[in-house]
């Protein structure tokens, strides 16, 4: 359904003394129809500019984004409009999304406007059941962002995502705003709307037991490349910086192997961008490091087998 071929994306900032970051580094991605892959890695790796550029809100320096054979990268924004309905992008903060001088009856009817394919008829049923869909009621609807909960904002923001029938929702750490009970509810509607609608998700967190815990398969970010992705990656991880995470989290106490954010490697370095903090490293990761398949298990490390 989507694919994305060596993706690259290099912000630049400052004007007289420009500064420039890789933050995504050839990655290959691809999300079949009603499936979930979680892509995990800390803060700062790159999993946010991934999203933006799988949602076109970015283009890539170099690399492709195809939408079931289609080619999305580098399409007027008048063609790709007809595709976005298609992919639709679940931001952490609603404020991205909701107008606040607008009731949220207005902004999950937007979209169904702005395509001028409803009667105004239509597009009132199609909100209420919109509404009905994330589980919030009629009395909601003539509300405004401020007269919410953070829950029920996140779920108008599902709502507007389902306005035009998506085929691949991105969340981006969707409910890392919300309370721990509330994140839970908020995750157990959006797997039950993409059982219903049969619908691909990706699904990015910091959580990993919510990424074990709702996703068909696993990927793993450092320093803007996928390190390593597969179904066991949370149960059986290959690569040295996912065991690492992974260890953050069991043993709280344990010495933690992550990097401070900004840390580099030096200039001209092209091997593996875990090497300075990896326990395991050898004279060999000093050479790059290509994604290997092991056992049906991709992974970005020689030593893994
Ligand atoms: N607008 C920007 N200008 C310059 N650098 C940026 C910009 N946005 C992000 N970056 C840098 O790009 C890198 C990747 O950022 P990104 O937001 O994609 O990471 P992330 O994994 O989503 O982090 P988090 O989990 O904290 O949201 C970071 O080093 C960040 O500082």
């Amino acid at each position: 359904m989507l694919k994305a071929e060596n993706l690259r994306y290099v912000y630049t900032s400052g004007l007289i003394k420009t500064t420039k970051k890789t933050a995504v580094c050839s990655v290959d991605l691809e999300i079949l129809p009603g499936e979930t892959v979680a892509i995990v890695g800390e803060s700062g790796c790159g999993k946010s500019t991934l999203a933006k550029l799988l949602v076109q809100q970015l283009s890539p320096a170099s690399g492709e984004v195809f939408f079931d054979e289609t080619k999305l990268t580098g399409m007027s924004w008048k063609k790709l409009r007809k595709f976005m309905g298609k992919i639709q992008l679940i931001p952490q903060n609603p404020a991205d999304v909701l107008d606040p001088r607008w009731t949220v009856e207005r902004s999950v009817a937007e979209p169904l406007v702005i395509s001028r394919a409803f009667s105004r008829e239509d597009i009132s049923a199609k909100v209420d059941a919109l509404f009905a869909e994330v589980g919030l009621s009629a009395e909601h609807k003539p509300r405004y962002p401020h007269e919410l909960s953070g829950g029920e904002l996140q779920r108008v923001v599902i709502a507007r995502a389902l306005a035009l029938k998506p085929e691949l929702l991105v969340c981006d750490e969707a409910t890392s705003m919300l309370d721990v009970s509330v994140q839970a509810f908020i995750v157990a509607v959006l797997k039950e709307i993409q059982k219903k609608r049969e619908l691909g998700m990706v699904f990015i967190t910091h959580d990993l037991e919510t990424a074990k815990a709702v996703s068909d398969r696993g990927l793993v970010m450092y320093a803007g490349e996928i390190v390593e992705e597969g179904k066991d990656v949370f149960d059986q991880p290959l690569h040295p910086y996912t065991r690492a995470l992974l260890d953050a989290v069991r043993y709280v106490s344990l010495e933690l192997v992550l990097p401070e954010e900004g840390e580099a490697q030096p200039a001209g370095f092209s091997g593996c961008p875990y090497f300075r903090l990896c326990r395991e490293r050898t004279d060999m990761c000093k050479e790059p490091q290509k994604l290997r398949d092991v056992s049906g298990r991709l992974v970005r490390c020689w030593k893994a087998k």
